[in-house]
């Protein structure tokens, strides 16, 4: 690693492996202190299984047992199951990222849930979880926080974590984050070094304050935490940002076409904040077939959205509730 990078891994990686490692007395304290309101983003596309578990726990500990949280939102992504419905049943507020901001219509993806999400939330720090999480996830709120919560210089922290991989029912201890090891690390490397640092840069559980988050644009699909990351790294330096040790990430795994797909947005998102020529943003997969391969194009060129500062109806309605 380069020096800027490993001083930044060493400064600025902290541990919150369970509640043990975390004073929430402290952290609620500082919350008051600070006047800060806190939103928790549940992004999620077809997740009825999952979503309210994980919500319900963030409800019932972070919101009424706890008030370190004030509001969680899932937003759902063009689901087809009964996501909603079981968010709402947990506890959760929920919104059809197809209806926030209405006037500037809707697309698909990830990111863009994400994006929409910072015009239906009042907190000043967000929080974000992915919907299909498994396992004990409770001190993932309060130890993302708690580097908002305890430095002021901090503007943005990804979690890192160890990360079995379980397709098909088959757990192995290690080998998740195929994308993050097999493309984006070795990219971000080559291209921005000073974020060698980074464990989990695509991980989708991190916090950041408003005031950074709505000064970036959000990529609408999952290019999202690339870009996010290298465009934080832009507005709010390396001192900007944090990373804190989680220890152990479960969620439910898609398969390799999947991720082959989502490693050509991730491409695409890479060499478009590096400036590349333009991709074709057309990935190219095979299928076997008895009579040989069968191509099969999937779009991942770059979408985005403006930075959400620069929304007129998101600007009137923050001054609006000022
Ligand atoms: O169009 C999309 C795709 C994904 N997601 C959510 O984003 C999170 C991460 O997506 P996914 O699980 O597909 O990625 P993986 O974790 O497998 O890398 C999950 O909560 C998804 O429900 C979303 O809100 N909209
Ligand atoms: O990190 C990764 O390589 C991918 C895939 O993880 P797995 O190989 O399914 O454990 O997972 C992440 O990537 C997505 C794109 O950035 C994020 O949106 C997901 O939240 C995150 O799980």
């Amino acid at each position: 690693m380069r020096p800027d990078a490993r001083a930044w891994f060493s400064g600025r990686t902290t541990s919150a492996r369970s509640l043990a490692d975390l004073d929430v007395a402290a952290l609620l304290r500082a919350k008051r202190r600070g006047g800060h309101r806190v939103s928790v983003v549940l992004p999620a596309r077809d997740e009825e299984a999952t979503v309210g578990r994980l919500a319900g726990e963030v409800v019932d500990r972070w919101v009424r047992r706890v008030p370190l949280v004030d509001e969680v939102l899932v937003v759902d992504s063009d689901s087809t199951d009964r996501t909603a419905d079981v968010a709402r049943a947990a506890g959760a507020d929920v919104v059809a990222a197809a209806d926030v901001l209405p006037a500037h219509g809707t697309r698909p993806g990830k990111g863009e849930a994400l994006w929409k999400s910072l015009a239906a939330t009042t907190g000043d720090l967000l929080v974000f979880l992915d919907a299909d999480l498994l396992g004990d996830v409770t001190h993932y709120v309060p130890g993302l926080l708690a580097p908002l919560l305890t430095d002021p210089q901090v503007g943005y922290v990804k979690g890192c974590y160890t990360r079995p991989l379980e397709v098909g029912g088959r757990v192995t201890p290690a080998g998740g984050g195929r994308v993050t090891e097999l493309t984006a690390r070795p990219l971000l490397n080559a291209l921005w070094p000073e974020l060698a640092g980074v464990v989990q840069p695509l991980g989708g559980e991190y916090a950041g304050r408003r005031a950074a988050l709505e000064r970036v644009p959000f990529l609408s699909g999952y290019g999202v935490e690339v870009g996010l990351l290298v465009d934080l790294l832009g507005l709010l330096g390396l001192g900007g940002l944090a990373q804190v040790d989680l220890g152990v990430r479960r969620h439910t795994s898609q398969d390799t076409d999947a991720l082959g797909r989502m490693a050509g947005q991730v491409v695409s998102a890479v060499l478009a904040r590096s400036g590349a020529a333009g991709t074709a943003g057309l990935l190219t997969q095979f299928r076997a077939g008895d009579g040989g391969f069968d191509p099969v194009s999937t779009p991942v060129a770059v979408d985005e959205r403006p930075p959400m500062s620069t929304v007129a109806e998101y600007r009137a309605a923050r001054a609006g509730a000022v």
